[in-house]
């Protein structure tokens, strides 16, 4: 059977100024979570845009549910509930309730029950003119419309900017009870790491434009460790080796520990201790190596 991605890139590439995104190929499952993450400036908007056709792509091609914006872009975006890094609004004069009758229009499986359920929760001001609200204000007001679409897929750019850390944990959870809803998928950029290892299944790193590759989280925290040797240890040719210290205590930083247990196995070195990496060490890790080719 045919398996329809929810977002394939091919080649795609987006200039701007000196800026260069891409060529990036990229093909993502539905029913998955994947997290967007990378330094500032990295790409990670810019990718966004595409998704949602606010940019185009200079070369290369974007489909999303196997279709594309030249083809149906009212079909797709009504599948698409998109929560942008900063909020726009041409009319700001307008109430919080005069928005949300605006978004749910876009929605033919808008769900008022829901909306009406979380605007209590997250506690909206309903009548409250969009530029008299705080950026927190605006922020849940979007999260809110972005789950009660009932869109197939959520992109979502920074969502949690702005949230203090109880709105926070209330819309983590949310967005997993979203998640538990039939084949749905998000796809969410963030520097934060707490976000990805709650959320992620499948991480992209994109660093200067360029994807570096998405990976399975679950394999990435598996694999990855340090390790202290009870020897000298042999630079050369070891599986997965990201980082070395020779000095005070020789030490490996390693992407395949299994593998690079064996190799140090059968070479009669000890590994004294060993200790998992938090994801943000992992990228940076990633990322340094990137930038010493
Ligand atoms: N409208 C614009 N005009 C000029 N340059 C732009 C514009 N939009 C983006 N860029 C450039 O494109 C690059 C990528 O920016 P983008 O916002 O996509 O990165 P990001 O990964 O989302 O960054 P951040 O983590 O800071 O949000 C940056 O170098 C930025 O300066």
């Amino acid at each position: 059977m045919h398996n329809e991605a929810l977002l394939e890139l091919s080649q795609a590439t987006k200039t701007i100024g000196d800026y260069q995104l891409g060529p990036i190929n990229l093909r993502l499952e539905p029913g998955t979570i994947t997290a967007v993450v990378g330094p500032n400036g990295a790409g990670k908007s810019t990718l966004f845009k595409l998704m949602m056709n606010m940019a185009q792509p200079d070369s290369g091609t974007v489909h999303l549910f196997g279709g594309s914006y030249e083809e149906d872009e009212v079909k797709l975006k009504q599948r698409i509930a998109y929560v942008p890094e900063t909020f726009y609004h041409p009319d700001d004069g307008m109430t919080v309730r005069m928005e949300t009758s605006f978004v749910k229009r876009w929605y033919p499986r808008w769900n008022e029950a829901l909306y009406q359920e979380l605007a209590a929760k997250y506690e909206l001001p309903l009548d409250k003119k969009l530029k008299d609200c705080s950026k927190g204000t605006l922020r849940r007001m979007e999260l809110v419309h972005a789950l009660a679409a009932e869109a197939d897929v959520l992109l979502l750019d920074e969502p949690s900017s702005g949230l203090d850390p109880f709105v926070w944990r209330d819309w983590i959870d949310d967005l997993r009870r979203w998640m538990e809803q039939g084949e749905r998928s998000i796809v969410i950029a963030t520097h934060m790491m707490e976000e990805v290892k709650r959320l992620a299944d499948y991480i992209a790193i994109l660093h200067r434009g360029e994807l570096l590759d998405i990976y399975e989280k679950d394999a990435l925290q598996d694999g990855w460790r340090k390790l202290w040797l009870d020897g000298p240890l042999p630079v050369n040719n070891l599986p997965g080796v990201m980082h070395v210290q020779h000095e005070p205590a020789p030490m490996v930083v390693t992407s395949d520990q299994a593998a690079i247990e064996e190799v140090l196995q059968s070479l009669g070195i000890r590994v004294r201790q060993r200790q998992a990496l938090e994801l943000d060490e992992i990228f940076s890790y990633m990322i340094r190596k990137k930038d010493r080719r």
